[in-house]
């Protein structure tokens, strides 16, 4: 398990939509752990560019994990997006195979995995039981987008999915799994009573409609979660 653990045993808290160096010092001042650089995404309000994201990666160093989201779909184009960008974890937003997710776990065996489910029905247990007990995923992630709409959706949705699902899915899992989807500083609190998750990943919840990550709301929401 490469992901962090809290010496004070609460949930992790990931920012993602990081969208320059003074946006990570912003979630990093306000209590994140993990920050997520949204690379090319075929809808979504988050992305950036490769040349953006390797910056903000070197900025953020040693001081938290930078996870470059993308939605390539094979270990080798995966693994080149991370050459790209130098990072030392990725979210693959467009779920991979478990034969996938081993394959990239042979070609980068230090890298972090974080392969996303987007929990639609019970057929999703099994889908994150299958990577699961692959031992390749650092972290499950679970989130809210329709991979299969005519214009796919791959996260940053703003959407809350069932969470009757996502605790079965904790339950099913031995890796860690993160909780996405339409999470704000007034649901975080019943997210974590209902769900149990490792950690929470969140976007739109903490920002502006233009972007902007609000402090006072990633405060709000870190106090929720003590
Ligand atoms: O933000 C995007 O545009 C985006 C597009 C495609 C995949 C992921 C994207 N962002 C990731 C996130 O914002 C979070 O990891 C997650 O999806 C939660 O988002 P939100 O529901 O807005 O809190």
């Amino acid at each position: 398990m490469r992901l962090p653990r809290r010496a004070d045993g609460r949930p992790l808290i990931k920012v993602c939509c990081v969208r320059d160096e003074e946006d990570a010092d912003r979630a990093l001042a306000g209590g994140a752990d993990l920050l997520g650089l949204v690379g090319r995404m075929p809808s979504g309000p988050g992305p950036i560019d490769d040349v953006t994201i390797a910056r903000v990666a070197r900025h953020v160093a040693d001081r938290a994990i930078a996870i470059l989201l993308t939605s390539e779909r094979t270990p080798d184009a995966i693994a080149a997006h991370v050459d790209r960008t130098g990072v030392r974890a990725v979210q693959i937003v467009d779920t991979p195979s478990p034969d996938a997710l081993v394959a990239l776990r042979a070609m980068l065996p230090s890298l972090v995995l974080v392969p996303v489910i987007h929990v639609q029905d019970a057929r999703d247990v099994d889908v994150a039981r299958a990577l699961d007990e692959t031992g390749a995923a650092d972290a499950i992630l679970l989130d809210s987008g329709r991979p299969s709409a005519a214009i796919p959706e791959l996260g940053g949705t703003g959407r809350v999915h069932d969470w009757s699902l996502s605790a079965a899915i904790v339950r099913a899992c031995r890796a860690p799994v993160l909780l996405a989807g339409g999470l704000r500083p007034d649901n975080v609190g019943d997210a974590l009573a209902q769900v149990r998750p490792a950690g929470f990943d969140v976007c739109s919840g903490l920002r502006t409609t233009d972007g902007a990550l609000v402090p006072e709301r990633l405060a709000r929401f870190a106090a929720a979660i003590v």
